[in-house]
């Protein structure tokens, strides 16, 4: 589904931060991406949703090579990818249900048709009771759980989530593991970047490993 090859990317004249990453992101696959603080996680889910170019090298995404993909077409082949932000990204002036019923909205479903879904993964997330407030009102923890509710929720060919159980206790990350899993029996392919060695042991997974701009993977 996702094929990188000698791929490097630097942020402007800087170093390079990644460099000759070769490798492929099966379909319905399920991998942790790890590595130290500023090995570059954040920058590669970046590559892989589309909001960096690399600097060389060459990404195919869903059969297509992104290099020749207009600028105009990226929302629509980024509507197939769901992704969790460290910063979360929610609308502040929409409410948590709001927030997580905005791809189906985007998408011209009717609410009808979703609103009863919408509710129950906000029930599964534990958010139930706070479907009606608006972000800023909520702790760090419940805006992760609304940002990963609205990564899931229109069923994404692909998840890149980074470093979502950071803001919650281990029960409840856990749970949202437990979430991410159930995605992918149902055909999501799933990249989780995490530092948290207690969730990688947890499953056993494909682990993607970072270190100075190289990337090692074990199967
Ligand atoms: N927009 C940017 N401009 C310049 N340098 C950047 C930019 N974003 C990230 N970097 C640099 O790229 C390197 C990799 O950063 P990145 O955030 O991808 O690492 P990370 O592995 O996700 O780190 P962490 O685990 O701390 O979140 C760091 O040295 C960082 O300073």
């Amino acid at each position: 589904m996702i094929h990188f090859e000698n791929v490097g990317l630097r942020y402007g004249m800087g170093p390079e931060i990644l460099r000759d990453l070769t490798f492929d992101i099966p379909r319905k696959s399920f991998q942790f991406l790890t590595g130290p603080s500023g090995a570059g996680k954040t920058t590669l889910l970046r590559l892989l949703f589309l909001s960096l170019q690399p600097t060389r090298g060459l990404i195919r995404m869903f059969d297509r090579n992104i290099a020749s993909i207009p600028r105009d077409e990226l929302p629509m082949l980024r509507r197939r990818v769901g992704i969790v932000f460290q910063d979360f990204r929610l609308l502040d002036h929409l409410t948590t249900y709001e927030n997580v019923a905005l791809p189906l909205r985007v998408r011209g479903k009717d609410e009808s048709s979703y609103r009863s879904d919408v509710l129950e993964l906000l029930g599964w997330v534990g958010l139930g009771e706070r479907i009606n407030v608006l972000p800023p009102v909520l702790s760090g923890g419940e805006k992760q759980r609304a940002a990963i509710a609205r990564a899931l929720i229109d069923r994404p060919e692909i998840l890149l989530a980074d470093e979502p159980t950071g803001n919650v206790d281990p029960p409840m990350a856990r749970r949202l593991l437990n979430l991410f899993m159930e995605l992918n029996r149902l055909g999501t392919a799933v990249v989780i970047a995490t530092h948290d060695l207690s969730l990688m042991d947890q499953v056993e997974a494909r682990r993607m490993i970072l270190s100075q701009g190289r990337l090692d993977i074990y199967d």
